[in-house]
C-alpha cells in the first residue's frame, strides 16, 4: 500500500476525533469519523476521542477509590504481587517493571485486572466463561473493608464503560481499513481487555533518563484507551523524526493509541507508536489504561489490503493471545531477574 510509504512525515500534534457520530444511523457520518481515524492511525498511531459518552465521574471515582489501596504498606500490597499470579493480575510494585530495556525500572506502581461481570448483573455473567486464555481467569482483589470493596466496584464500573467504548471503536477501525464494518465482530466476542490503574509519584531532583515513570515502549494489543487524571503533562509520544511530542490530558477526552497486535495485522500501515510517561509535576499522577485485544484464539495475519508486491508482509501469522502472552511474559520475567 503506497500510502504506508508516503505517510511518514513526522506528526507534531495528536488529532482529536469527535465520536458523536461513531454510531450514527447515517453510514456516511460513520464513514467520515472512520476517515479521520484512518488518518490518525496512519500518521500518528495516537488520537484523542471526545464525545465518547463515558461520564467523567466514572474514571474520577476509580482514581479516588484507589487512594486507600495505594496507601497500604508495601508489604500489604505485595500480598497481591502480579509476579505471583499465573494470569498477570494484581499489584506491580515500583521499579518491578522495566518497559525500556535501556532503563533501570519504571517508577510507577499499579493494579492490574481483567474481565469480570458487574455485581448483580446477570446478563453479563455468562461472559465470565469466555475469559479462558492466558490472561483470563479470576482477578485478584485486595481484602479489607468497605474501602477495598469500593475500589473493586469503582474500577469495574469504569472498566465496563471503557470496554463498551472499545467495542464502538472496532467497527470504525474496520471501516478505516476498508474492511466490512463488522470485520472484528466475531473476533471480539470474549473481551480480552486488561485494565490497570497506575500511580506515578512525582520525580524531582536530577533527571535520570533511565528511571522514569514508564520507559519508552509500544503497547501489545489492538488499542489502548487511556485516562489521564489531573492536569499533569507526563505522557509523550515519539514521532518519526525522533522528537517527543507531549500528549497532555485534555478535559472531556480520552487518549486512544494503537498497539503492536494491530500494527502486525496492518503490516505497519497503522502505527503502534513509542511512548513514555514522566511525572515532573511535583504531585502524584494517576492514569488508567485499558488494553484491548481481540479474542485470544484469533490469528493475526497481514491484511491483503496492507501488502503489495513492493511491500510484502513483515510478520509471521500468530495467535493474538499467544502474542500478548509472550510480550507480558517478557515484561514480567525480565523484571524478576533485573
Ligand atoms: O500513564 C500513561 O500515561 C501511559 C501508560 C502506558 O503507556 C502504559 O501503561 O502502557
Ligand atoms: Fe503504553
Amino acid at each position: 500500500m503506497n500510502e504506508a510509504l508516503t505517510a511518514n512525515t513526522a506528526f507534531d500534534e495528536i488529532p482529536i476525533i469527535d465520536m458523536a457520530n461513531a454510531t450514527s444511523n447515517d453510514p456516511t457520518a460513520r464513514q467520515r469519523v472512520a476517515e479521520q481515524i484512518r488518518d490518525a492511525c496512519v500518521r500518528v498511531g495516537f488520537f484523542y476521542v471526545k464525545n465518547h459518552s463515558i461520564p467523567a465521574s466514572l474514571p474520577e471515582q476509580a482514581v479516588q477509590s484507589s487512594l486507600p489501596f495505594f496507601d497500604l504498606s508495601t508489604e500489604e500490597k505485595m500480598r497481591y504481587d502480579i509476579h505471583a499470579s499465573s494470569n498477570f493480575k494484581g499489584y506491580n510494585a515500583f521499579l518491578s517493571e522495566n518497559t525500556d530495556p535501556e532503563g533501570r525500572g519504571d517508577l510507577n506502581e499499579g493494579f492490574n485486572f481483567g474481565w469480570e461481570a458487574l455485581e448483580g448483573d446477570e446478563s453479563e455473567k455468562s461472559a465470565w466463561a469466555h475469559t479462558a486464555g492466558p490472561m483470563g481467569g479470576a482477578n485478584v482483589w485486595p481484602e479489607g473493608g468497605e474501602e477495598m470493596r469500593e475500589f473493586r466496584r469503582a474500577l469495574l464500573a469504569y472498566y465496563h464503560a471503557a470496554v463498551r467504548l472499545g467495542l464502538k471503536l472496532f467497527p470504525l477501525l474496520a471501516l478505516a481499513l476498508g474492511l466490512p464494518e463488522d470485520f472484528f465482530a466475531d473476533k471480539t466476542t470474549k473481551p480480552a481487555a486488561i485494565m490497570r490503574i497506575l500511580h506515578y509519584p512525582p520525580q524531582d531532583g536530577p533527571m535520570d533518563d533511565r528511571v522514569i515513570g514508564i520507559g519508552a515502549h509500544t503497547d501489545y494489543e489492538i488499542f489502548t484507551i487511556l485516562y489521564q487524571h489531573s492536569d499533569i503533562q507526563a505522557l509523550q509520544v515519539l514521532n518519526s523524526a525522533g522528537k517527543w511530542i507531549n500528549a497532555p490530558p485534555i478535559p472531556g477526552t480520552l487518549v486512544v493509541n494503537l498497539g503492536d497486535q494491530l500494527a502486525r495485522w496492518t503490516n505497519d500501515v497503522f502505527k503502534s507508536t513509542v511512548h513514555r510517561a514522566i511525572n515532573r509535576s511535583g504531585i502524584r499522577r494517576y492514569s488508567i489504561p485499558l488494553f484491548f485485544g481481540t479474542d485470544y484464539d484469533v490469528t493475526v495475519e497481514a491484511l491483503p489490503s496492507c501488502v503489495s508486491p513492493g511491500y510484502p508482509a513483515k510478520y509471521a501469522p500468530i495467535k493474538a493471545g499467544d502474542y500478548v502472552k509472550s510480550r507480558l511474559e517478557a515484561t514480567y520475567s525480565g523484571s524478576k531477574t533485573a
